[in-house]
């Protein structure tokens, strides 16, 4: 895959694939919870029948007892269940109320708290499975997708999501069963009172289908353009220091305030909806009251208005008068549901986008782990492009176990792209990258990446002590193990030296340590982790002569029994290796050893000159090409 398919777009139409989100949501992480949701449901069934329990009984109460124009006769009870004395019927009704109040007590209990384990546990899982996706992603991805949108997802989107399952969602199973309930409820006692008082839910429903259809679309993009803000802001806070020393803040002001601006517009625009759809909705449900009350009254005033017909007791009203009322807090409470379930959709839709994303650098379903590396590398005829161009051409080369390669070349030729095959960051277009005779891509990940080690040019550790960070990746390391590896890295000495030792904090990404400080305590934690193949990627680039001479000594030391590679611009670095490959536009233009390359008297023996600061004696032809490629290197980058 080419990176030109992975950008924004990329995640959009991966997320615009998510159908039904909250149902996917369940079926992939609330799989092993589904006994807490079906014991919520239930609970929450239980509670809302418990709750219509003391009106219904008042009402017949009303009738049967106090007015004693009715038999007394009680829902789902049998009637040689009941007692026939009014003063008996009376103590039945409130002790059936108190059993009501109770029961519903203790349901109200069990469903919260299966219901809110239920989310908690999905909760958890989504995390936790987002960022193993996360990780898992190819590193083309980072390379093209900005790292405020990532974070966006991962934190506002999920947190988003778990308000959604904290407040939301058992609200909206609540209200369900308490309509359903009431609707029963109401039907039982008068069908045709009924059908004038719930003739608002289907317009309700009809209106909200609406409110949806409008919102959905704008909270997506409301989503995106949180998404976009905290690129930007993550952007300027990684780039403070240019910013400052730019002097661009009044420009860097407004390029935020534009995104901040678009985030509300769009904000208010949901919102707007939403001043719409919830009154609308508060004003549905009071006309559903009146309507009951005013049909009823009349109906008992005057007998059946209209094509009505039958009786219709005090009592029976008074139940549909409190039903009714049950029904408009939560009914206008709906539109909260809504909205806040088309916001927790967008969100899930972009979890769950990123969740859909295809992962190309695994392990094959039948990878062999690597056992007992002995370090040959070799590189079959390979060619690789990240986009169309081809980055390499026909890369051809061998390397014995404990051998050292030293890659030079220009700039953008394609030095660290090697070392990225050979550490399976991205595959091959064609050949093939080999370990020990194994093809990278035929053996598991963490056993290839176990047997190598990497120092590259600007290192990063993780917030923590010096000790954790070069223990990172051995975590069973011991105190002694650690400071030997810091020994052995030329790192023991500054470390000792530091406020608390091997307990000094580094900082954020190591920050109050030096370049080289950081490059010694990276090579201490390649030391610790005992790879049987080393690769250094311009280890010494950003120090100082003396440091880079104890770097230098550091390397030579593992890299004595070791198959190495190292990437150099300066060519003293790799002076000594066994063979270096000089690498041109992609191939390797040159092999040999220094005193080889220096007879050949080819490109490498030009870049030596340079270094040595013999610019004078370089041949014409060689400085031409040398502005070429500068000035093609500026094509690229445009
Ligand atoms: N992630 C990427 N996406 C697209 N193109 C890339 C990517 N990384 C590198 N390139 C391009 O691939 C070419 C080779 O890059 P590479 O980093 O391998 O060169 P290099 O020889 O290591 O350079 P340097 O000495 O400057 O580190 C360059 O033209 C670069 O612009």
């Amino acid at each position: 895959m080419s990176n030109d398919q992975i950008d924004v777009e990329y995640l959009r139409e991966h997320r615009d694939r998510v159908e039904r989100p909250l149902y996917t949501l369940f079926q992939k992480y609330g799989h092993g919870s589904r006994r807490w949701f079906v014991l919520g449901i239930f609970a929450s069934i239980g509670a809302r029948f418990a709750s219509l329990v003391p009106p219904v009984l008042l009402g017949v109460a009303i009738d049967a007892i106090f007015r004693e124009e009715q038999d007394f006769d009680l829902p789902l009870i049998p009637r040689e269940w009941l007692p026939t004395e009014t003063p008996e019927q009376f103590w039945f009704v409130v002790g059936l109320m108190g059993v009501a109040m109770i029961g519903r007590a203790f349901l109200n209990f069990v469903r919260m708290s299966s219901l809110n384990l239920f989310s908690h546990r999905v909760k958890h899982e989504v995390r936790t499975a987002t960022y193993q996706q996360m990780q898992r992603l190819d590193m083309e991805f980072f390379n093209e997708v900005q790292t405020g949108e990532l974070m966006s997802i991962l934190s506002n989107d999920t947190n988003r999501l778990e308000q959604f399952l904290d407040d939301m969602f058992g609200q909206a199973i609540q209200l369900s069963v308490l309509i359903v309930g009431i609707t029963v409820v109401l039907f039982w006692f008068n069908w045709q009172l009924a059908m004038v008082t719930l003739v608002v839910v289907p317009i309700a429903a009809v209106f909200t289908y609406w409110f949806m259809r409008f919102v959905e679309e704008r909270y997506s993009d409301v989503r995106e353009s949180v998404g976009d803000l905290n690129s930007r802001l993550e952007n300027n806070i990684n780039g403070i220091q240019v910013i400052k020393a730019s002097n661009t803040e009044s420009y860097e002001d407004d390029r935020v305030e534009d995104h901040s601006y678009r985030y509300f517009r769009l904000d208010w625009l949901a919102l707007r909806l939403n001043f719409i759809y919830r009154p609308g909705l508060q004003a549905l449900t009071s006309l559903a009251f009146i309507a009951t009350f005013v049909v009823g009254g009349i109906w008992i005033l005057d007998g059946p208005p209209g094509p009505l017909s039958g009786e219709l007791t005090e009592g029976t009203l008074v139940i549909f008068l409190l039903l009714t009322q049950r029904l408009v807090d939560p009914l206008a409470q709906m539109s909260n549901i809504i909205d806040r379930y088309e916001d927790a959709n967008a969100s899930l839709k972009r979890i769950l986008g990123v969740m859909n994303l295809p992962v190309n650098i695994e392990d094959s379903p039948d990878a062999e782990p690597l056992d007992a590396v002995e370090g040959t590398v070799e590189f079959d005829d390979v060619t690789f492009a990240y986009d169309e161009e081809p980055v390499l051409e026909d890369i051809d080369f061998e390397v014995q176990p404990g051998e050292t390669v030293g890659l030079v070349g220009p700039t953008g030729a394609g030095k660290t792209t090697i070392v990225k095959l050979l550490l399976r960051l991205y595959d091959t277009t064609a050949g093939a990258v080999r370990v020990d005779g194994h093809d990278v891509r035929d053996v598991t990940l963490s056993s290839l990446r176990t047997s190598m080690g990497y120092v590259g040019q600007d290192n990063f550790l993780f917030d923590g002590s010096v000790a954790e960070n070069i223990k990172y990746g051995a975590f069973d390391a011991t105190r002694e193990e650690v400071v030997e590896a810091a020994r052995r890295a030329q790192a023991h000495e500054f470390i000792e030296n530091m406020p608390e030792g091997y307990d000094t904090e580094v900082g954020e990404r190591g920050v109050k340590l030096s370049g080289g400080q950081r490059q010694r305590v990276a090579i201490a934690r390649t030391i610790l982790q005992h790879p049987e193949i080393l690769v250094f990627d311009e280890a010494t680039s950003a120090v100082d002569t003396e440091t880079e001479m104890l770097i230098q000594r550091s390397i030579d030391d593992l890299a004595a029994d070791r198959t190495t590679f190292i990437i150099a611009h300066r060519l003293s670095t790799v002076r000594d290796a066994d063979r270096i490959f000089v690498i041109e536009n992609g191939e390797i233009v040159e092999r040999g050893t220094h005193d080889d390359l220096l007879a050949e008297d080819g490109l490498y023996a030009n870049l030596w000159r340079i270094q040595a600061g013999e610019i004078g004696d370089l041949p014409e032809g060689f400085v031409e090409r040398a502005s070429k490629r500068v000035a093609q290197q500026g094509l690229d980058f445009d």
